[in-house]
């Protein structure tokens, strides 16, 4: 294996650049290094020294250590070296480097020695990369937790299900004779369901991912003139959008970026929802009921100043079922009781500060569904593990049709795609696709 290098530490002007060498060779760079102006001696491990960096292009002054592998991030023979922050100085001194036989590192390299090293494994490595790239203080908790312990106490339940699953089925097929009774089918089923459920958990937590990056959705639907626009500038603190006594004034989504109580929002105005001749209007209500099914929270305005009609019935019924907030709103103007979990008046400003309340529990709701347990999936794991409960969910579909001994493979082949998870098993496509990804030097 060659012996890398690269720095890893932005290679700008600043205070201090440093660079990583790794591999069998790493440690040849003593040849550069001084200390006291004497070449370095009885060299000691995980011991930070202070000296000089001499080759032939460069010198500087510098702090430098070695890590002794297999004691290390790679595994391998680390040593890494502090310049002061000029590029020249570190571009020089990587051109004399390069003269030991050493070469530039690729991205990602780095992290991916560590992983073919036993270091970490797949889980880790992409934490590592996921911890630097979190956009929020919640998915930089989760990352580091999944940096630390992977995810193998999740992966483990559904392992050990699996494995269980499989003894009974190929006690089965070694003993065709004897049937499966009642009580073995129960505990089979049982036990896909055990497993129906953690995968579906999990696959849920990676649109953790999505509330961090892009924001919580947040739609208001309702039909025309019950404020919808009103609200939306309300929480905007801006006259953003066009409000009017005409119903059917907004025709368009309307998205704007907002923080509610320091979680990332999209909040999005809707067409009022209403049965239209007007072909435009028509197509801003389509958008609103498409809307309406992406979002991952609804705020359902209803007008408490007219008597609720069929149209406000139809809206109930397209809100049920989803993660929604029934609100009435013109409390000012109030004229009918109405069942809502809270009552204001965007004109008044009456009962907002509650709806505020309700919007942010619904949204620790969301979040918390995989900050708490600190396992966000990204996109290659959901992949995989959804892959898995298409085959649990057939494999629960046809157990009364099937052969057992085709459902021992089924089986099988789930196991092996969780051991893809971690990287027991692994292809140079899976690798490549993870450390591509990763900046230079990590
Ligand atoms: N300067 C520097 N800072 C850094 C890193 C680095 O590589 N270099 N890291 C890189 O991302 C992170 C820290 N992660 C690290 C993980 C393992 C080892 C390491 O040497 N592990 C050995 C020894 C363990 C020990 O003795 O405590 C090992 O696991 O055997 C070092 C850093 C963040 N900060
Ligand atoms: N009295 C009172 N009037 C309100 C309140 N909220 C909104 N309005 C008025 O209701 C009318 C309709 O408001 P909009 O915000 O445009 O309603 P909308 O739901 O967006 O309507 P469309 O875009 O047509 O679907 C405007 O004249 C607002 O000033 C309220 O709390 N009390
Ligand atoms: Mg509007």
């Amino acid at each position: 294996m060659d012996t890398i290098v690269a720095p890893i530490t932005p290679l700008f002007r600043s205070s201090v650049i440093t660079i990583r060498i790794s591999g069998s060779k790493a440690f040849d760079i003593k040849k550069y290094l001084y200390v006291n102006g004497k070449p370095l001696q009885d060299l000691k491990y995980r011991y930070v020294y202070h000296g000089e960096f001499i080759s032939e292009n460069v010198e500087d002054d510098c702090v430098f250590y070695f890590f002794k592998g297999p004691n290390s991030y790679t595994g391998e023979d680390v040593v890494e070296i502090s310049f002061h922050g000029n590029p020249l100085i570190v571009q020089n001194a990587l051109q004399d480097i390069f003269k030991l036989g050493i070469r530039l590192a690729e991205p990602g390299e780095f992290t991916k020695r560590a992983f073919l090293n036993g270091k970490i494994d797949l889980v880790q490595a992409e934490a590592v990369y996921e911890l630097i790239e979190s956009r929020s203080i919640t998915g930089i908790h989760a990352s580091f937790k999944k940096l630390k312990e992977g995810l193998q106490s999740q992966l483990s339940i559904i392992k050990d299900n699996l494995i269980d699953l499989l003894s009974v089925v190929e006690a089965y097929v070694d003993f065709p004779e004897e049937d499966l009774g009642d009580y073995e089918l129960q505990y089979v089923y049982n036990k896909l369901d055990d497993v129906i459920k953690n995968l579906q958990f999990l696959i849920k937590s990676f649109e953790m991912n999505r509330y961090n990056s892009e924001g919580v959705k947040i739609a208001i639907v309702g039909k025309p003139n019950v404020g919808k626009s009103s609200l939306m500038n309300y929480l905007l603190r801006e006259n953003r959008v066009i409000v009017s006594e005409i119903p059917g004034t907004t025709r368009d989504i309307i998205e704007e970026e907002i923080f509610i109580k320091g979680y990332p929002i999209k909040l999005i105005d809707t067409a009022g929802i209403r049965e239209s001749a007007d072909q435009l209007e028509k197509i801003g209500i389509e958008f609103s009921k498409k809307k309406l099914g992406e979002a991952d929270i609804i705020l359902a305005l209803f007008d408490l100043s007219d008597e609720l009609d069929d149209m406000d019935e139809e809206i109930m019924k397209l809100v049920k079922n989803k993660e929604v907030v029934i609100i009435g709103n013109k409390v000012d103007k109030k004229k009918i009781e109405f069942d809502c979990d809270v009552e204001i008046s965007v004109k008044t400003g009456e009962g907002v500060e509650q709806l505020f309340e309700i919007i942010e529990k619904r949204i620790k709701n969301l979040v918390s569904l995989g900050g708490e347990n600190g396992m966000i999936l990204n996109e290659r794991q959901k992949f995989v593990f959804e892959e898995i409960l298409d085959v649990i969910i057939g494999v629960k579909e046809n157990f009364e049709k099937r052969t057992l001994d085709i459902l021992a493979v089924d089986l099988h082949y789930c196991l092996n795609k969780i051991s893809e998870i971690t990287g027991e098993i692994y292809t140079e496509d899976i690798l490549k696709n993870i450390f591509t990804k990763f900046c230079i030097g990590k």
